[in-house]
């Protein structure tokens, strides 16, 4: 073992910052190379098949190329549940899960909830999971995303109903009235602006899905916008819009939904103080 070890250590330690080698040692031995957690920590001897060599040179030959860890072992954590994840979807955030946390606890009675720009799923499925007598509906404008989402929710034993819309050019289905009196529409949008890449890491500028990350310069509310209109229609009088946002843009969302018109417009910030979520009341 601790020739392995040692040997994961050269290959990746001028690429990655000692915590982080740590954990993905951890991960590349325990759930990659299916070592016990026995063995691991009381660093037996471990000779390496030539197939399990042959994985581990790949998958450390993924991980210097910049891919993200969660790709290499197809699932990350959310919620208390295991999401499979790709290169079609949004590596599901811990900022997320407390979206998802405040909605449910702040909407225990939801009948009817709408997730816009789903990716994995985790959002829809999640709250489908805590709030079980609600309906979650979700779309996403990604066939590959929502083969996931579909996978995922299956997988979980969730009852989300995912549909292909395009947010921007959003189509009323020809059940509307299943969709109208919606007490909570939710979306974690695109919302880096073009202009922002240059400070980003490798890791998600070359390997998370460009469709689910950027806006434009010259309209980074551009999402929000359209939801908030749809809002008007598709929320029940008592509905409420859930949005998650770029820190630099939250003061923006806010002004904006003000001026549409909508009430009690609220900038919630997440566990690391930072301005992460907008609600409002119709
Ligand atoms: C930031 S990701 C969020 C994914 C997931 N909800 C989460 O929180 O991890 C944004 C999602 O919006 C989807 N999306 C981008 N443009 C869209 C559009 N015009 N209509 C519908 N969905 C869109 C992307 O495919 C992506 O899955």
């Amino acid at each position: 073992m601790n020739h392995l070890l040692s040997y994961i250590k050269k290959t990746l330690e001028s690429h990655f910052p000692p915590a982080e080698l740590k954990s993905l040692t951890k991960i590349i031995c325990c759930d990659l190379l299916e070592i016990s957690e026995l063995d691991f920590y009381v660093r037996k001897d471990i000779h390496l098949s030539e197939n399990k060599q042959k994985e581990l040179e790949t998958i450390l030959h993924r991980l210097i190329n910049h891919e993200p860890i969660q790709y290499i072992v197809g699932h990350t954590p959310f919620c208390g549940h295991s999401f499979e994840v790709n290169q079609h979807v949004l590596i599901p955030r811990p900022e997320t899960e407390e979206l998802v946390e405040l909605i449910a606890k702040e909407n225990p009675k939801a009948k009817l909830i709408f997730d816009m720009g789903t990716g994995s799923g985790c959002i829809a499925i999640s709250l489908s999971k805590k709030l079980p007598d609600c309906e979650v509906r979700a779309c996403d404008i990604s066939a590959e995303a929502l083969k996931v989402a579909r996978r995922n929710n299956k997988r979980l034993g969730a009852s989300v109903c995912f549909e292909k819309q395009n947010i921007l050019k959003y189509k009323f289905p020809a059940n509307l009235e299943e969709m109208l009196n919606l007490d909570v529409i939710v979306s974690n949008p695109p919302y880096i602006t073009e202009s922002e890449k240059a400070g980003m890491d490798p890791n998600v500028l070359e390997w998370e899905p460009a469709t689910a990350l950027f806006v434009p310069d010259d309209d980074p509310l551009l999402f929000y916008s359209c939801i908030a209109e749809l809002g008007f229609f598709l929320l029940s009088s008592e509905g409420k819009l859930y949005f998650e946002v770029n820190q630099a843009y939250g003061k923006e969302v806010c002004e904006m939904l003000n001026d549409m018109g909508y009430s009690r417009v609220r900038l919630i910030k997440d566990m690391f103080n930072n301005k992460r979520f907008v609600k409002a009341c119709i």
